[in-house]
């Protein structure tokens, strides 16, 4: 499966009601500070609109409620790693995508067979704090040497001005949250993402 090339992450349902129907056809809900029976519900809705809309949803971090929701992907990190059941979401049939930052992480990743793997940040972030620093787009080229037809996803400070240098450093994917949340026209900017990443 050739997974879109636009990854929007989005932490509210309403995002995915406002612009899915743009044309998002891949989509992560990353979820933060949230009752789980909220995060839950929202999984739940969610799963049935990008069922509707013929969109993938990635759920973040929250594996159970993924499997429990039927869902096809989740996203996780190397903290949420130590305490996830892989077999269990292998066996729920789910694809994973997994984050990394550095070689040791990426060979952990790689053991688990992953169905993507994210490198971040690729350029600053103001979403949330790191202890790592701007990766920069050569490590996208070390990256996918390492990876080979495994999808790399690009993520961190992302732009639609900065996608053709990701695409061109080796990146498949390429994963952006503030560029469209805070955006003054997220709609025009999912347009433009839509556009750059045909
Ligand atoms: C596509 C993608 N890449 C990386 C991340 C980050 O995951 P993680 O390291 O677990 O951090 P949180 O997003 O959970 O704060 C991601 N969510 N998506
Ligand atoms: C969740 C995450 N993981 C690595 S960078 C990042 C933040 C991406 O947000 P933005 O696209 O706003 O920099
Ligand atoms: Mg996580």
């Amino acid at each position: 499966m050739t997974l879109p090339r636009f990854y929007p992450i989005f932490d509210d349902l309403r995002w995915l009601e406002r612009l899915m129907p743009l044309g998002v056809k891949l989509v992560q809900l990353r979820i933060k500070d949230t009752p789980t029976d909220v995060v839950r519900d929202t999984v739940i809705k969610a799963q049935a609109l990008c069922r509707a809309q013929g969109t993938i949803l990635v759920v973040n971090d929250y594996w159970q409620i993924a499997i429990d929701a039927g869902c096809d992907w989740v996203h996780l990190g190397q903290e949420d790693l130590d305490d996830a059941d892989i077999a269990a979401i292998r066996h729920a049939d789910l694809k994973l995508g997994l984050s990394t930052h550095d070689r040791a992480e990426l060979d952990r990743a790689l053991s688990l067979d992953p169905d993507y793997v994210a490198l971040g940040p690729v350029y600053p972030t103001v979403l949330k704090k790191m202890k790592w620093h701007q990766q920069g787009l050569e490590k996208l080229t070390e990256w996918k040497a390492a990876i080979g037809d495994i999808p790399l996803v690009a993520i961190g400070g992302m732009s639609v001005e900065r996608a053709a240098g990701a695409f061109e450093a080796g990146a498949d994917i390429v994963a952006a949250v503030t560029d469209i949340t805070l955006n003054d026209d997220p709609e025009g900017r999912v347009r433009r993402w839509i556009e750059a990443t045909a």
